[in-house]
């Protein structure tokens, strides 16, 4: 049976039955821009503008007493806004905790949990994650006297774009420690399955962490009932909390209690900390897993986000993003055959996360040459070009306007003008 075929009033359709529609004017949009680029540095809302304002409110009004008398006080921040994530993580309130950045997350976990003993001393990761997660991993492999090239075994990827479950499971031997891999691959979009390899690696004794950067946000997690062991993420993304956003991190009820690896005063239970002692008596909750003083002001955005997740419902997200991303991918077979595209991304629904990517040896040109139509995408070098529509604010009409200006920028051939090398962010 052939496919009816998609047109400006399929999307109009599509866009008249999103349950989601009204949270596009929570945001500040532009109408002249098509913004596809929410998978790098997600859009202000005014609830998450409001958040900030009303921080620097209580620095205006309280001074010092914001700590504890603003309307939000920041001595409890982190632990509220854990709290308000743990829904988008099937995690419980005392598992997550709102501080520092994926790569300072990631440092503080690997120096609590990594625990190399005997004959287990390696590190099993992938050859596709962020190079700040293997720069982190390296860097701890060091730490402890270890040589990256013999301790960090990296699963190969068969295509360059995507990972074989079946493989990351073949690397799971007796002398791997902890397992580290990125819930939705940056590049390709692929999602993994998390829970899947999370049962193979306990089976084998091995412990298991997740960098879910492109999965908070844009699908629901189940990290208690998948049995992960820890996560980390930023905000900035999906979570839209603006550039350099608070990030966070998740850690199993089964190993509350561990003593932090890097300790600071704000690991302290909170009725502790302000008695100064120097014998650290750390949180059992993830806040022991903070350092130092909150970054407030790169936080308080997250609230007003978070309400809007809250009210959105995450399953919605979902839904809405993958219809999104599947409207993209049947868009590229329709209009941009023959035109030198290979899709990367996975066509299943449960492994995809919430971007698409295409290949194309222009691909830099051609970014550029829809940057210069108004569309925001990125290029991911040597060949990437990632397309992420987002629940909150991007509309179906949209994904058919950007995917026909793709067209024309090729058929027109207008992204020859262009020199095909990435600029400095890509
Ligand atoms: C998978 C992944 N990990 C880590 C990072 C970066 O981490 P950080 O927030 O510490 O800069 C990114 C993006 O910047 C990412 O996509
Ligand atoms: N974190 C970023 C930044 O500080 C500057 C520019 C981009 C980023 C990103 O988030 C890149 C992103 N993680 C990626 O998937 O490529």
């Amino acid at each position: 049976m052939t496919k009816p075929k998609i047109t400006l009033e399929t999307a109009a359709k599509l866009d008249q039955k999103d349950v989601l529609h009204n949270f596009k004017k929570e945001f500040y949009t532009d109408d002249n821009r098509f913004y596809m680029d929410g998978n790098s540095l997600g859009l202000l809302s005014k609830r998450a503008e409001q958040s900030l304002l009303s921080s620097l409110e209580d620095w205006k009004t309280h001074a010092i007493g914001g700590w504890t008398d603003g309307k939000e006080p920041w001595f409890y921040m982190s632990e509220k806004f854990g709290a308000k994530t743990a829904p988008l993580l099937g995690a419980k309130p005392e598992e997550v905790i709102s501080t520092g950045s994926i790569t300072s997350n990631l440092h503080q976990l690997l120096s609590t949990f990594y625990r190399p003993e005997g004959q287990r001393t390696k590190i099993l990761a992938d050859e596709l994650n962020f190079p700040s997660d293997i720069y982190a991993l390296k860097s701890q492999l060091e730490l402890h006297g270890m040589d990256p090239d013999e301790h960090l075994i990296q699963v190969k990827s068969d295509n360059g774009a995507t990972l074989s479950e079946e493989d990351i499971i073949k690397e799971m031997r007796s002398d791997i420690a902890l397992l580290l891999l990125p819930s939705v691959l940056y590049r390709s979009g692929q999602l993994l399955d998390i829970e899947k390899i999370t049962k193979a690696a306990h089976e084998q004794g091995i412990m298991v962490g997740f960098d879910l950067a492109h999965s908070i946000g844009a699908l629901p997690h189940n990290l208690d009932d998948w049995g992960v062991d820890f996560a980390v993420w930023c905000t900035y993304k999906y979570l839209n909390s603006g550039p350099g956003g608070v990030g966070g991190l998740y850690v199993n009820e089964k190993h509350l209690g561990s003593k932090p690896g890097l300790a600071g005063w704000f690991s302290s239970k909170k009725d502790k900390q302000f008695d100064m002692a120097h014998d650290l008596n750390h949180a059992e909750t993830a806040g022991a897993y903070q350092m130092g003083t909150p970054h407030i002001l790169s936080s308080a955005p997250l609230l007003g986000s978070l309400d809007l997740f809250q009210e959105a419902d995450i399953k919605n997200v979902r839904c809405k993003s993958l219809q999104m991303t599947r409207l993209m991918l049947d868009l590229v077979y329709q209009e941009l055959d023959g035109l030198g595209f290979q899709i990367i991304t996975p066509l299943e629904d449960e492994r995809r996360g919430g971007h698409i990517s295409l290949v194309h040896s222009e691909a830099a040109s051609i970014c550029k040459a829809l940057k210069k139509e108004n569309v925001v995408p990125d290029f991911r070098a040597p060949d990437v070009i990632r397309l992420a529509p987002v629940a909150l604010y991007t509309t179906y009409k949209e994904v058919y306007e950007v995917m026909m200006i793709l067209k024309e920028i090729m058929v027109n051939e207008t992204y020859k003008k262009y020199k095909n090398e990435r600029d400095i962010i890509a």
